[in-house]
Parts: C-alpha cells; sequence; structure tokens
C-alpha cells in the first residue's frame, strides 16, 4: 500500500541562530526554531534566561548580532524581518502582528477611551465608516467580557484584569496572524489569571492565531502553548511538545524548574 503523506505546512516565520549579547552578558545564544500558522509556542526560564531579549528579537523590536528571523507576511510573502525599515515594521504590526505587554499600559493608550483603544487598528489599516468601527469595537469589548456601558471610559478606570482583557481586544481586532506576549497574566490575582486565560486560550483556538508567549508561569504554558522551548542562561535547553517536555522532562533544569512547581 502507498504511503500517504501529510502536507507540510508552510512555515509562519523561521528562526535561525538568534544571537545577542550585552556586554559580557550572552543574552541569547544561537536560537532557532520554526513556528506554523495557529501554533502557540511558550518560552519558558527563570529571571535572566534571555526570554524577553529573544521576544524582542522577534517582534523586530531589537535587532540580534547574530542569524535571520524570516517571516511569511500577507502583503509581501516571506520577508527578512531584520532588514524592514521602521515604517515597514510598523506597517507589519498593525497589519499581521500583536503584540501583548505585561503591563497593560504599556499596550494601551490609557488617555483614549476603552472604544478608541479597540476602535485605532483597525482605522490605522484603513477602515473609515464610524459607525462600523464603534460596533466593531463594542463587539470586542464583549468578547473580551468587557462591559460595553464602559466603552466611552479610559483604561485608567479600569481594574488590572479589565486593562489586560482591553489589551487583548486592542491586539486582536485586526485578526493579526502572530501575537508576541510577555507574561501576559503577570501582575494579575491567581482567580482573574484563570479567568484571562481560559478567554485568551478560546480566542487564539477560535481565531487560528500563531502566538509566541513568554512567561516563567508553568501554568500559563501548560494551557496555551501547543510546542515549548526552555531557556537557561541564554540557551535553549529543552524543546518539545508542552505535556511531553512537562511530564517527562529531559534537562536538569527542566526537571528542577517542574519540579519546583507543586501542580501544574
Ligand atoms: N538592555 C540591556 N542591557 C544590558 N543587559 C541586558 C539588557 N537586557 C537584558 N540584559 C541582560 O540579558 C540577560 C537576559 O535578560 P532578559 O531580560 O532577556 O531575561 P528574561 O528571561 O526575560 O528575564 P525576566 O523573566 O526577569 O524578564 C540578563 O542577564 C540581563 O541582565
Amino acid at each position: 500500500m502507498a504511503a500517504v503523506s501529510t502536507p507540510r505546512r508552510a512555515p509562519l516565520m523561521r528562526v535561525n541562530g538568534i544571537s545577542k549579547t550585552f556586554g559580557d552578558v550572552a543574552a541569547c545564544k544561537d536560537i532557532s526554531f520554526t513556528l506554523y500558522p495557529g501554533e502557540v509556542i511558550g518560552i519558558v526560564g527563570e529571571s535572566g534566561s534571555g526570554k524577553s531579549t529573544l521576544l524582542n528579537c522577534l517582534s523586530a523590536r531589537m535587532k540580534p548580532d547574530a542569524g535571520s528571523i524570516e517571516y511569511d507576511t500577507r502583503r509581501h510573502g516571506l520577508i527578512d524581518i531584520l532588514s524592514l525599515s521602521e515604517p515597514e515594521r510598523r506597517m507589519l504590526m498593525r497589519t499581521d502582528w500583536g503584540i501583548v505587554h505585561q503591563n497593560p499600559r504599556d499596550g494601551l493608550r490609557m488617555n483614549v477611551s476603552a472604544g478608541g483603544n479597540v476602535g485605532e487598528r483597525p482605522m490605522a489599516v484603513g477602515e473609515r465608516h464610524y459607525g462600523e468601527i464603534r460596533a466593531n469595537a463594542e463587539d470586542w469589548l464583549s468578547k473580551v467580557e468587557l462591559d460595553i456601558a464602559r466603552t466611552d471610559n479610559k483604561p485608567t478606570t479600569f481594574s488590572g484584569g479589565m486593562q489586560q482583557r482591553l489589551q487583548i481586544a486592542r491586539n486582536l481586532v485586526t485578526k493579526p496572524r502572530l501575537v508576541f506576549m510577555d507574561e501576559p497574566t503577570g501582575g494579575l490575582d491567581v482567580s482573574v489569571q484563570a479567568r484571562l486565560l481560559d478567554l485568551l486560550r478560546g480566542l487564539v483556538r477560535e481565531l487560528g492565531i500563531a502566538a509566541i508567549v513568554v512567561t516563567h508561569d508553568l501554568a500559563v504554558v501548560r494551557l496555551l502553548a501547543d510546542r515549548l522551548t526552555v531557556m537557561w542562561r541564554g540557551d535553549v535547553v529543552e524543546q518539545g511538545l508542552t505535556d511531553q517536555v512537562l511530564d517527562d522532562p529531559h534537562h536538569p533544569y527542566t526537571q528542577l524548574l517542574v519540579s519546583s512547581v507543586l501542580q501544574v
């Protein structure tokens, strides 16, 4: 019988040999991986292991010393993001990418209403009909479980959890293909974290968005990530399917990380 071959999807992002040094500190050493459309990759590691540096390089906010990052854009196909000009990078950010910061204040405009925060991105990519932009913004506020009666309120009047949900709506409203998340539930109460994670997981799956999620919290990756990358002192020490890595860790650092969590 002839072998049935599964068609291989084209990668969304191909990361090859990324390194970044600050003085004597090698923050990231020769990091490579491939991300496929709709896939969620978690990057875990202790403080100072290089997670944020890697995320900053991948999202073109920091230039690595070596390596390449190719991304399959909707507009121009596969491009080397390190060669983008600043306006091109900003356009990619508006059309294809989202960034969810740990601190919602870094990702929101605090003096603009909640509806304005969500409506700004569709406007930035050319939508002009006020009624539709507002209706879409309200739809997204509902999706992230914010009361649409608060549409005209500024995020300064929201709780931390509400601000984080607003930041998620602002990022997802234009249906990006890739979202970078840096400790998306950090700094929130445990009960608020759990609800937010459920919401994020539902939205990412429903929209088929790929994501790269940096966290030191294994519960976050257990729930969100298909695959896991474990960093230790700038190196990737283990990579694999999330459940496999967490249930059967091979590297001593991963074993320590998993055993230090009572229950994930
Ligand atoms: N702008 C910078 N200048 C100098 N050193 C830096 C800079 N950014 C990061 N580093 C160093 O690079 C290493 C990796 O830092 P990074 O912030 O990427 O780690 P991290 O895993 O994200 O840590 P955390 O979980 O605490 O945010 C650390 O030793 C850090 O001190």
